[in-house]
């Protein structure tokens, strides 16, 4: 029997459980379009992304895959043409410009490849920890310290971010970034301009910060280093999640990586590029449901029309 109006009335007010639950960040079906002279550019094409509070996760893709829009969204600067997203469960489409200031001064902290972005050349490395405190009105003696000890440049404090190297000025950004105890730090190629080792040290401080703060750190990446030390690292490919790969431990000890396609709410996935360029697949796939997997095999010849 076909259900009354008021059943189905009935029916789409029951509360359904939100997509993502309790993850810290939530990203469901994200798009953001950007018009520029008339001509579109759709940069997150439907994004669903979950990142559960503590993980230390790393975001991989091409140029143009979409990664900085999605950092910029999730920051709080920009906002998405449509779609979901929420971080530390607040709703990053609806937000008051009020709630975003305080969002962008308190729950999240963020550090860019360019080192002389993150620092005011003209106060200490401690003045530059002080200054977000002091904005936000929560100015605690003796913090500024602690954080540039944590993160292995307390003997920086004094000197100015020109008298720093890169690495040490990256290290202090991280503590900028952590001054008001952010409960996400967003880190834009953070050791872009930098060479393996002070690399290095910069993903330590990051990877501190995760573990001794509890602070959940996302970090955009091109450097190896960094993308395959991380507990798991996203793939992006136009606009999309394409691919994860968590790492963990094997009974003896030994770290294994291993690397799956996304498939998201609605059964799509995308096939990596070479998997397809192998078997010359091109819009159209054969599936077939075997009693453990799907089986993917490339088009039958079409017959030709032309005579
Ligand atoms: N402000 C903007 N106006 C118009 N198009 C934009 C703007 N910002 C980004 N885009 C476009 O959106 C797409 C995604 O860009 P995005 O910068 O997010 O990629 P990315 O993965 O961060 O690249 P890269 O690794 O080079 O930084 C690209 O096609 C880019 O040209």
């Amino acid at each position: 029997m076909n259900p009354t109006l008021s059943e189905l009335e009935a029916q789409a007010s029951v509360e359904r459980a939100a997509f993502g639950g309790d993850a810290h960040i939530v990203c469901d079906n994200l798009v953001r379009i950007y018009k520029t002279e008339g001509v579109e550019v759709v940069a997150l094409q439907g994004l669903d992304l979950l990142i559960q509070r503590g993980e230390l996760v790393a975001i991989v893709g091409a140029s143009g895959s979409g990664k900085s829009t999605l950092l910029n969204v999730l920051s709080g600067l920009d906002v998405p043409t449509a779609g979901v997203a929420r971080v530390a469960g607040m709703d990053l489409l609806a937000m008051t410009a009020k709630d975003r200031l305080r969002y962008r001064r308190e729950v999240v902290g963020f550090i860019w490849q360019q080192t002389a972005r993150n620092l005011l050349p003209y106060l200490t490395a401690r003045e530059n920890v002080e200054l977000p405190m002091k904005l936000a009105g929560k100015a605690r003696r003796g913090r500024a310290l602690e954080l540039l000890d944590l993160l292995g440049v307390g003997h920086s404090a004094g000197h100015g971010p020109a008298e720093l190297s890169g690495g040490e000025q990256q290290r202090v950004a991280i503590a900028v970034a952590l001054a008001n105890s952010p409960q996400l730090i967003l880190a834009d190629e953070p050791t872009g301009e930098l060479d393996s080792e002070t690399s290095a040290q910069v993903f330590d401080a990051l990877r501190k910060a995760n573990r001794e703060l509890g602070v959940t750190v996302v970090i955009v990446t091109h450097d190896p280093l960094v993308s395959e030390q991380v507990d798991r690292t996203i793939g992006i490919r136009d606009g999309r999640t394409s691919s994860e790969t968590l790492r963990r431990e094997d009974a003896e000890g030994r770290l294994v990586a291993e690397e799956y396609a996304v498939l998201d709410r609605v059964g799509r996935l995308q096939l990596p590029r070479d998997f397809m360029n192998a078997l010359e697949m091109e819009r159209r796939v054969r599936l077939e449901l075997e009693s453990d997997h799907i089986g993917v095999w490339p088009a039958r010849e079409e017959p030709s029309h032309e005579q």
